[in-house]
């Protein structure tokens, strides 16, 4: 894996000729997408397909190397990097000059910098991509949009601190799509500048779940003192070593203490050996959907009014015994609050929700396409974010571990 550096844009390549979501004709206030009055399914299934494979015939070799990524047992393949020759992350791209070539291998943009956990899921997704460090997650999805990479990669879940709120937001405003997904067991340390003891610190850095996910350790450890939220993992680690912090510690991966030079003061420091993030990969199209292999489907929706809508929404699924992995609502961004006017009582106001539901099936399986009709009388909009190919990896306490 190679790193370049990548800035960020105000401006946006207009993309023509793809479905990014299917919702009702009478749905408002969202961009992006192609309405669709009475959605047939089947044949939405095959637009999809067609448009993968007339627009962009790269996508199926990335597709079998996504669903071969995602099954087998692949670490990272990163030779040391020197400190100097470590790249900085994007931040602002100053022009639209097109993206150089890159031959076949896949351009993948994460947030952070190198020895991130982003960095590490990319390498478990496509074991031999050029890992593309961005300083803010837009910047990544920007990446990919202006072509100056193929795909994103984007922690959305973790099994110790939930959902990642604010990615599921991003998911909802850019019109990327969900082809894949990793789950990366992460496995915590504590960094400092060599010969610095504990008594010494009087700060710990590290990305917000980061320092969630190692909250009682550290307390465990004696380790009362501020802690502090920045951008990623790597970056911590990497700011101690740039600005010689005696005074500082860093939560973050080995990797990370390797690559700035960095002592490891405790390994293993999460509040639960079974620490899991689970990141999904982005990219421009859609990938085809099978039946060959577990697949996963993604989607969001919202609802105007009615009662009872999340029981139907549910039950649609559960006639057809399909198994949800996830469920997960989000105040919703262009119709936060709802006002219902009552004669006797006033005005009430209520919070407008969008749900994010992971299910255990593909676009391409009829029960699937059934389930999905039927939401979709229930609600006022509905968007497939990607179909894709589950990450079977078995999973043990140590295995993978970054
Ligand atoms: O900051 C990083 O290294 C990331 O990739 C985000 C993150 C932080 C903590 C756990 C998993 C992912």
């Amino acid at each position: 894996m190679k790193h370049k550096f990548l800035q960020r844009s105000s401006s946006r390549k207009t993309r023509t000729g793809t479905i990014q979501c299917i919702y009702r004709s009478d749905s408002r206030n969202f961009t992006g997408g192609i309405g669709l009055n009475r959605t047939d399914w089947q044949s939405s299934c095959a637009i999809l397909a067609s448009n993968v494979v007339s627009q962009q015939p790269e996508t199926e070799k990335a597709n079998n190397s996504e669903i071969a990524a995602v099954n087998g047992h692949k670490t990272l393949d990163l030779a040391p990097i020197v400190d100097q020759n470590l790249p900085k992350p994007l931040s602002l791209i100053p022009d639209l000059s097109p993206a150089p070539m890159h031959g076949n291998q896949l351009r993948v943009a994460y947030q952070g910098v190198p020895g991130a956990y982003s960095e590490a899921a990319a390498g478990k997704a496509y074991p031999k991509c050029e890992a593309i460090p961005c300083d803010q997650f837009e910047v990544a999805f920007q990446a990919v949009e202006l072509w100056l990479a193929d795909r994103a990669v984007l922690p959305v879940e973790n099994s110790l601190g939930g959902s990642i709120h604010r990615n599921y937001d991003l998911l909802l405003r850019h019109r990327l799509h969900i082809v894949g997904e990793v789950q990366l067991p992460v496995h915590h340390c504590l960094l400092v500048l060599p010969g610095v003891r504990k008594e010494y610190l009087n700060r710990v850095i590290s990305h917000p779940q980061a320092l969630s996910q190692c909250e009682l350790t550290l307390t465990k450890l004696g380790l009362n003192v501020a802690r502090e939220a920045v951008d990623d993992t790597a970056g911590a680690a990497e700011f101690i070593a740039s600005n010689n912090r005696r005074d500082t510690a860093a939560i973050a991966s080995a990797r990370a203490a390797e690559l700035y030079g960095l002592q490891i003061l405790a390994d293993g420091i999460q509040d639960d050996l079974g620490n899991v993030t689970r990141f999904v990969m982005l990219a421009r199209e859609p990938i085809i959907p099978r039946t060959d292999r577990p697949f996963k489907t993604s989607i969001v929706f919202a609802h105007d009014k009615g009662t009872s809508v999340l029981f139907k929404v549910l039950s649609a699924f559960a006639f057809r015994n399909i198994s949800l992995t996830k469920i997960e609502s989000r105040p919703h961004r262009n119709c936060p609050i709802r006002c219902v006017d009552d004669a006797n009582v006033g005005t009430a106001k209520h919070f407008e929700y969008m749900f994010y539901i992971d299910f255990e099936a593909s676009m391409a399986e009829p029960r699937a396409q059934n389930a999905l009709a039927e939401v979709q009388e229930f609600t006022s909009f509905l968007r497939v974010l990607g179909s894709y190919p589950m990450d079977m990896t078995p999973w043990s306490p140590r295995n993978g571990d970054e």
